[in-house]
């Protein structure tokens, strides 16, 4: 049996942060992973999806040459499989910067299947084949992270259901193909692949796409994506074999397929980890309660982290998770400051959600929301990116910035600016009296906020501060 002081689950983004933070203190430290090494966001999520995503938009700008006076946009065409293989070629360069982090460990890294059997003891079952190994850890931290959920009968269509963990392998592309589930995934990938040309409709069994809760964001998130592939919403859908392919039915329509992506959310990798013997009640989920300040369970030496703990599931916060874990596990009882909620999905017009959501601030009665529609943008007009809506939320005694639903292009710089000023306890008349540069899409921005200035302080508010 071997001891550590800390052991680590899992060697996704969570894990590593954490082994980096470990490593600078001891070297009584274990990590163990089992599957493939190289991170979850390197191997088949942010960057293999945002290589394929650059080459959709790219080839899809073909259709806005004629109007900016350039010719001969129509003639071009999409090597799909070649488009795949740079997707691996990027994939695989992020993917070999991630395994340096493990590979010079020696037996500090176990290739393996990590149960625990009590909250300072772990099995781990080889992944060589060898005897089962027993560590006694004084801290443990969790990071297994999530799979694709494919429902269970959905199995025997073989490679007919695939999801990120195929998509980015396979060799080239079907015509037809569904995706099924318009959360993130869903919108982002669904967009790209009908940019390439192909089939694509798109099931959702919410009225809503991405990330948003807005109705009024969302209805302008239906329509623009609605524009570039059919739209499904509001049913669940079922499979069948169908005569030269796969049937996907929502009870209204059935439609045959080459393909269907299934992009219905990840599950936390908890299966036969054995939470169960911490001794602390777990949720529906099968998940324990934890501090998100701490990720601390309960008063166990053990912490959860990153996508595996069921509450968010974006790379900045997997990061932070893992720091958080391993420097509680180092030294003793710290909470941390969350940052400020931020969430982008890479469509195009981009979807971000920064702060709090409309669906968290609709029950206030303090709440003011400043909109800015960008189809009369004067910079998204000439870029030919005029469509979107962003929709700010202040409240209305103190103009204190709150949060933001938005489509609009390039709205990661957006949500970053507005993430700044709200972690910052910024007023809307305070962010008003930054400079705005001529021409940029920010100026969409200002529009927002000083509709939101209006409703606030009744008269616009001095956008100079006095000295
Ligand atoms: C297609 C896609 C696109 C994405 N795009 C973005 C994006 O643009 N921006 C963003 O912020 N986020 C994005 N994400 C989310 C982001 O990838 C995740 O939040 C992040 O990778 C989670 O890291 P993690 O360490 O929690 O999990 P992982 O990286 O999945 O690591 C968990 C590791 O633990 C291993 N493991 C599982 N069970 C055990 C066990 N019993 N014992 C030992 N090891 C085990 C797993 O095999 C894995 O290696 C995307 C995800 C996907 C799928
Ligand atoms: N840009 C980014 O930050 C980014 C990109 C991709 C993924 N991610 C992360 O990965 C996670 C997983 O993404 P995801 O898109 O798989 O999950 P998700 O939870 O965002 O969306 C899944 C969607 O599938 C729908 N769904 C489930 N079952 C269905 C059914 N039977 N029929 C029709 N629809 C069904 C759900 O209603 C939901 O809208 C996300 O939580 C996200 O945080 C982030």
């Amino acid at each position: 049996m071997r001891k550590v002081r800390i052991a680590i689950l899992g060697a996704g983004s969570a894990g590593l942060t954490a082994l980096a933070q470990v490593r600078k203190h001891t070297d009584e430290f274990v990590i163990v992973n089992h599957g493939p090494y190289g991170t979850t966001c390197a191997r088949v999520g942010c960057m293999p999806s945002k290589a394929l995503i650059q080459a959709a938009d790219d080839y899809h700008r073909r259709h806005d040459f004629d109007t900016l006076g350039i010719l001969g946009g129509e003639g071009l065409s999409v090597d799909i499989a070649a488009v795949l293989q740079r997707v691996r070629d990027y994939r695989d360069a992020r993917v070999n910067g991630v395994l340096g982090a493990t590979d010079q460990l020696g037996e500090r890294s176990i290739a393996g299947r990590a149960r625990l059997d009590g909250p300072q003891r772990i099995v781990v079952e080889r992944a060589d084949g060898g005897d089962d190994e027993v560590i006694e850890a004084e801290q443990v931290i969790i990071a297994t992270g999530t799979r694709p959920v494919v429902p269970a009968p959905w199995r025997a269509f073989a490679e007919r259901v695939i999801t990120t963990d195929d998509v980015f392998e396979c060799a080239t592309l079907p015509r037809r193909i569904a995706v099924i589930g318009l959360g993130v995934i869903g919108v982002e990938l669904g967009q790209a692949l009908a940019r390439f040309g192909l089939d694509v409709v798109g099931y959702e069994m919410r009225e809503s796409l991405g990330s948003l809760s807005d109705p009024v964001v969302q209805e302008a998130a239906r329509q623009s994506m609605g524009e570039e592939f059919p739209l499904h919403l509001g049913r669940a859908v079922e499979l069948r074999e169908g005569a030269g392919g796969i049937v996907v039915d929502d009870g209204r329509e059935a439609h045959e397929f080459d393909q269907v992506l299934a992009a219905m959310g990840r599950r936390p990798n908890i299966d036969g980890l054995g939470l169960e013997t911490l001794g602390v009640p777990l949720d529906r989920r099968g998940l324990p309660e934890f501090d998100r300040h701490t990720l601390r369970v309960g008063e166990l030496p053990v912490f959860i982290t990153g996508d595996v703990n069921g509450e968010l599931q974006l790379l900045h916060e997997a990061s932070d998770e893992g720091f958080i874990a391993a420097w509680n596990a180092l030294h003793g009882p710290t909470r941390f400051r969350r940052r400020v909620p931020l969430a982008i999905a890479f469509t195009d017009p981009q979807i971000a959600v920064v702060g709090q959501s409309y669906a968290e601030l609709a029950g206030r009665e303090d709440l003011v929301v400043g909109e800015f529609d960008f189809s009369r943008q004067a910079r998204a007009l000439a870029m030919l990116k005029g469509s979107g809506m962003a929709r700010i939320y202040a409240a209305r005694g103190t103009g204190l910035l709150l949060g933001a639903e938005m489509l609009a292009p390039a709205a990661e710089h957006f949500a970053h600016l507005l993430a700044l000023a709200i972690q910052r306890e910024m007023s809307v008349a305070e962010l008003l009296t930054l400079p705005f540069y001529h021409p940029t899409l920010e100026e969409g921005l200002r529009s927002a906020l000083r509709a939101l200035a209006k409703d606030i302080y009744g008269e616009a508010p001095l956008e100079l501060a006095t000295l």
